[in-house]
């Protein structure tokens, strides 16, 4: 779900700033009598950021902390039992990936994950011109941990709610109205949720590399240890826990949609030092992948200028047709997957 950015940044080199993020209070947002206030606010942080912290959700501790627990018990089963569930069985890129086996800016990011998207069969529409198609399928469970299917899959229906609630602000604010939302996400849903973990590690610091996410917007939650960092004008911020806050950043697929005007920034994790575990879980949301291509907003003349035009990497446009590129990001960071399932696309390149 990320698109690699500048393969030459180098962990050490690059100066961190103290400052920190926005802060987006979901009851400000929706409350009539400041709504305007906040859409102001809004749209310049979107455009200089992109990325927030959310508060005001309606999201309980009890429930983080269930998924917090759950996700701890999943990386501590043996590498065997979570090997059974490995991504390279899923033609669908669900399941377990180990440390050092997915590559950012190719390079190995020192952390395990494991993917789940919506529970669905497979499509049966699938063929060589639309292997997209491929992206909606069933999930891998581990059989020794059952518990965690019914967690994880309750906890994505809420990050999606979530989201959808977040994505109608943001669009609120730009002057869209209710029906842009419904156009994005109605049909069959497709998002992702990663559990990730990352062991402390000296020699190898890149939790994960420097990326923007290519959804629409992303809600990340994280533990205490830190080590995410966001890329601004002024070098790397650092973006901390906040006691049950979400992070929300924009996703590149609404930076093309909005021809640049909202920003999908940069951003990174630095593995934790030896000895210390850092554990986060992340919710991509996406646009249906039946949508075909995308068709950008009309902005109001006054936003329509200072919209930059999208920012992606050269070397790795995006496709305006949302399962082309969403299936073209799995694709480079699953090779395991991408091998055995899709060789043909391997040796076309
Ligand atoms: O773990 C984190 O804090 C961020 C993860 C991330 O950026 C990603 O998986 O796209
Ligand atoms: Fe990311």
């Amino acid at each position: 779900m990320q698109n690699v950015i500048n393969s030459n940044v180098k962990i050490e080199e690059t100066k961190v700033n103290m400052d920190s993020l926005p802060i987006l209070n979901l009851q400000e947002a929706e409350n009539p009598e400041s709504a305007e206030a906040f859409d102001e606010t809004f749209r310049k942080q979107a455009r200089e950021i992109g990325f927030f912290y959310l508060v005001g959700h309606d999201i309980s501790h009890e429930e983080i902390l269930r998924l917090e627990n759950i996700a701890k018990e999943f990386f501590e089963l043996s590498v065997t039992d979570k090997n059974k569930i490995s991504m390279a069985y899923s033609r669908h890129f669900r399941g377990y990936t180990g440390i050092e086996e997915e590559n950012t800016q190719k390079h190995p990011d020192y952390r395990e994950q494991i993917d789940i998207g919506p529970e669905l069969p497979a499509d049966p529409l699938v063929s060589d011109l639309d292997l997209w198609r491929n992206l909606q399928g069933p999930n891998q469970w581990p059989e020794a941990l059952p518990e965690l299917k019914d967690i994880v899959l309750d906890w994505g229906e809420k990050n999606r709610q979530l989201a959808i609630r977040v994505l109608r602000i943001f669009l609120r604010a730009l002057y869209q109205d209710d029906t842009a939302v419904d156009y994005l996400i109605k049909g069959t849903p497709h998002h992702l949720l990663k559990l990730i973990h990352y062991p402390g590690n000296y020699e190898n610091p890149q939790g994960v590399g420097a990326h923007k996410d290519a959804g629409l917007l992303t809600l990340l939650l994280q533990d205490k240890v830190g080590g995410l960092q966001v890329q601004s004008d002024k070098g790397w911020i650092n973006a901390p826990y906040l006691e049950n806050a979400f992070i929300v950043n924009i996703g590149e697929t609404l930076e093309l949609l909005t021809n640049g005007y909202l920003r999908a920034n940069i951003h990174r994790v630095i593995a934790p030092k030896k000895g210390i575990s850092r554990f986060s879980n992340a919710y991509f949301l996406s646009p249906c992948l039946s949508l075909g291509e995308l068709i950008p907003f009309k902005l109001p003349a006054n936003l329509a200028k200072l919209a930059k035009g999208p920012t992606s990497d050269p070397n790795n446009p995006l496709f305006q047709h949302v399962g082309k590129n969403a299936i073209k990001g799995r694709l480079r960071s699953h090779l395991a997957v991408t091998e055995r399932f899709y060789p043909h696309i391997l040796s076309n390149e």
